[in-house]
This record gives structure tokens, C-alpha cells and sequence, in this order.
């Protein structure tokens, strides 16, 4: 292998630039991004860069180093696979042929029908355009009450807008971690003197309003739409790799030609540990997923088993995930939610699934051990707030 392409210009494509050459690759490396920027972090769009402590997010890569040409505001169009091996990308610059391929493409924000102007929060350039919308006593209406909607809803309030989130399910985060522990955040908008509205369904975005579903309208100077991603996926139609949600590959992240590989936000990767198939957009999985990339690309024997893990920054709360709760068989508290420090465990039987920590990093640290090991616990312990989580481990 001596020409090979990654296509998307995110932390998960610059990760696997580097493992590349870490595991020593020593041909042609080209990276193509649709963007205009460097590889930049996205977690501070909707944290730092929107309340404007921020403004430069580059991730910090030595392209001359690592021997990669970096050809930016270029977009993949369609993959043409040869038969056998190896392809051409084609760009908006032409024609691009590989012998290898990283597909690293991430994912892009759903929008809402309605010809209104809406903003969504994907890119450096979205986050920009949003602060600059949200100035005090502005009317700002968000969207959903997902991870993204209760950070922006944060920042905007800080800044002293007046903040409507509407979320279509009973509870904000329901979708993410069901409605009982999603319904345990609504307070804190409310503490932060936000309207929040759930069980509201919104019809179209028109001209400096909503139509909600039944007819009513809610006025707004700034719309933001934050109602999920779709994996980036859409270049590749017709080339012939398996697409389902995003794109299918193996526990070794390798697609159905072996020379081609991927990984991120667009990757729907074969989980051993859960046996099933998982679509993780998660800044951890971007950054560490493209190492068993890169190994496989070059024919290393490796394989992706992480456990899921994020965090999100809202309310002046650090919330944390790790796990997988789709599995577990029950849930029990840590603490009392209705306090300001909490985790809720996931657990079947004696193994611990998955764990939510509210200002709780400690917790997190060690449920994460035990989550990745698989290492049985006391489920008593485990709901005892004054007891270690490490050393609820059954001995
Ligand atoms: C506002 C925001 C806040 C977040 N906060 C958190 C957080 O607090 N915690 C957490 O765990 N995760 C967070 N995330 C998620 C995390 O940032 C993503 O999981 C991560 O960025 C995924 O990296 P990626 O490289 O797979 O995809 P991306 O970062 O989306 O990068 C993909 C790149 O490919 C480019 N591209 C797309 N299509 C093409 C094409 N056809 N041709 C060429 N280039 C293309 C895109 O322009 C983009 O630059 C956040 C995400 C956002 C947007």
C-alpha cells in the first residue's frame, strides 16, 4: 500500500494520520476535508467558542512531520472502487486515486422542514454565526433538549437571552438515557430561568417563528435546531460498500474491501461486547477508534471493544456516560438526585453496565475500570453513595 486517502478532516482523520505513521506507513497520505479550517475539537463549539472564551480550537498535529498533504475545502463526491483493490475518490477538485482509504467523514445536523433561518452547531463557522446571535434580552429558541440543546441552552442563558427549549418527548435527554433520569434535568432549566417545553412537536421554521404541530407559533430572534446527526454517508451511494445508518464495518472497523476502513461519527462498527452493531458519536471514540483504523489498514490483527464514554458541560454540571445502559436488566441511584451530586448505575445482575455521573468524576473514573473489565460488583455498594464504586467490586 503506498497512496492513501482519509476523507474528513475531524479529529477522528487526524488520528488516524497519525496512527498511520505511528505504525509505519511510509507512502503517500492525503487528507482531504470539506471544511476550510485545519482539523479542529468540536466539544468547545457549543461550551467555550459559543460563550466566547475561545476562539481557536485546532488540534494540534504537525502535518509537515507527518508527511500529509492537507487539501482543505475539498469534498468527497462518490467513492468508484476498482475491481480487486484500490479506487478513486472523487472530489470537488477532481479525481483522487487510493490504494488505501480511511472514511472519516463524521456526521452533519438534521434540520427541520420550513424555509425560516435556522442555525444548527456542527462547525466552527456555525458556532461563530450562533454567538453572534446571542446578545442579552435576545429571544432564543432551541429545538430539543438532547446533549447539544442543553449546552447551548446553558451558554445562551449565561449570556442573558431569553431562553425557550422544546423538546418533542416528555423529558429532555429521554432519547439518550430514557425519560426517568433525561426527566431529573428538567429543573435545572428551570433553575437557570429557561422555558422548558417537552412534549412539543414542531412543524416548520418559518420567518422569526415556529409552527409548532398544532398550529400554534413561538416567536424567536435566533432558532437553533439540535435535533440529532446523520452519519456523513452520503458520497459513497452507489459504490457498492454497505451502508446502514452509517457505514458498516467489522470489530477491526474495516469495511467490505479490506483496503478500505472507518471510523467515527460515520461508522457503524460491529461491537464484540455487546454484539450488536454501534453508532457511537463521541468525541473518545474519534480519538481512539482510528488506532485500530490504521492497524488494520496495514494488515495489524486489532480490534475496537471500547466501551462508549462522553461528557457533557450543562448548567454549570459536568455529566458524564459511560457503558452501554440498552443492555441492563435495572437501574438503581447513587445518591439523591434531587441533590446537586448523583449517579444513576445501570446493572444486570452483578455486572455493571453503564453509569451517569452528575459533578461525580471519581465515580465515573472507577465505574469506567470496572464497565471496560467487566469485573462483577455488589449491586448494594454500588447504590451507596459513601462507598468507593471501586470497592463495591465483588472479591
Ligand atoms: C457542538 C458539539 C459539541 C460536542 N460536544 C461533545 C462533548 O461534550 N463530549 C463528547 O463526547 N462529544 C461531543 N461532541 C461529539 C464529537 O465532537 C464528535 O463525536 C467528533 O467530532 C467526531 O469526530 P469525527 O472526526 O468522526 O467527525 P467530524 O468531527 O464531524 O469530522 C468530519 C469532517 O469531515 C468533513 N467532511 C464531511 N463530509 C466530507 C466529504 N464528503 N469530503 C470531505 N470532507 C468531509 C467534515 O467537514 C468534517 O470536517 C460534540 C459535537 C459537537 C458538534
Amino acid at each position: 500500500m503506498d497512496r492513501v486517502i482519509v476523507a474528513g478532516g475531524g479529529l477522528a482523520g487526524v488520528r488516524a494520520v497519525e496512527a498511520l505513521r505511528s505504525k509505519g506507513y511510509e507512502g503517500e497520505l492525503t487528507l482531504i476535508s470539506a471544511e476550510r479550517h485545519k482539523p479542529y475539537d468540536r466539544p468547545p463549539l457549543s461550551k467555550a467558542v459559543l460563550a466566547g472564551e475561545v476562539d481557536d480550537t485546532t488540534v494540534d498535529a504537525d502535518w509537515d512531520g507527518l508527511r500529509c498533504e492537507l487539501l482543505l475545502g475539498e469534498r468527497a463526491t462518490a467513492l468508484r472502487l476498482d475491481a480487486g483493490r484500490g479506487g478513486t475518490v472523487e472530489t470537488t477538485a477532481g479525481d483522487r486515486p487510493f490504494d488505501g482509504l480511511v472514511i472519516a467523514t463524521g456526521a452533519t445536523p438534521i434540520t427541520l422542514p420550513g424555509d425560516g433561518p435556522q442555525h444548527v452547531l456542527r462547525t466552527l463557522d456555525d458556532s461563530r454565526r450562533l454567538r453572534a446571535g446571542l446578545t442579552a434580552g435576545a429571544r432564543v429558541v432551541i429545538v430539543g433538549a438532547g446533549w447539544i440543546g442543553a449546552e447551548v441552552a446553558t451558554t445562551a442563558a449565561k449570556k442573558g437571552c431569553e431562553v425557550t427549549v422544546i423538546e418533542a418527548a416528555d423529558a429532555p435527554l429521554a432519547n439518550a438515557v430514557g425519560p426517568q433520569v433525561g426527566g431529573l434535568t428538567a429543573r435545572w432549566y428551570a433553575e437557570a430561568g429557561i422555558d422548558l417545553r417537552t412534549g412539543v412537536k414542531v412543524a416548520a421554521v418559518e420567518h422569526g417563528r415556529l409552527l409548532l404541530a398544532d398550529g400554534d407559533h413561538v416567536a424567536a430572534d435566533e432558532i437553533v435546531v439540535g435535533v440529532g446527526v446523520r452519519p456523513e454517508v452520503g458520497w459513497l451511494a452507489g459504490s457498492g460498500l454497505e451502508i446502514e445508518g452509517g457505514v458498516v464495518t467489522d470489530a477491526s472497523l474495516r469495511t467490505g474491501r479490506p483496503e478500505i476502513v472507518a471510523v467515527g461519527d460515520c461508522a457503524a462498527w460491529w461491537s464484540e461486547r455487546y454484539g450488536r452493531r454501534l453508532l457511537v458519536e463521541h468525541w473518545d471514540t474519534a480519538l481512539n477508534a482510528p488506532d485500530v483504523a490504521a492497524a488494520t489498514l496495514l494488515g495489524q490483527e486489532a480490534s475496537y471493544d471500547a466501551a462508549p464514554y462522553f461528557w457533557s458541560e450543562q448548567f454549570g454540571k459536568m455529566v458524564q456516560y459511560a457503558g452501554y445502559h440498552p443492555v441492563a436488566e435495572r437501574m438503581v441511584f447513587r445518591g439523591d438526585p434531587a441533590a446537586d451530586k448523583w449517579a444513576v448505575c445501570w446493572l444486570t445482575g452483578d455486572r455493571l453496565d453503564a453509569i451517569l455521573t452528575v459533578d461525580r468524576p471519581r465515580d465515573l473514573v472507577q465505574a469506567r475500570r470496572i464497565i471496560a473489565a467487566g469485573t462483577p460488583v455488589d449491586p448494594e455498594a454500588v447504590a451507596d453513595p459513601g462507598v468507593p464504586v471501586r470497592q463495591a467490586v465483588k472479591t
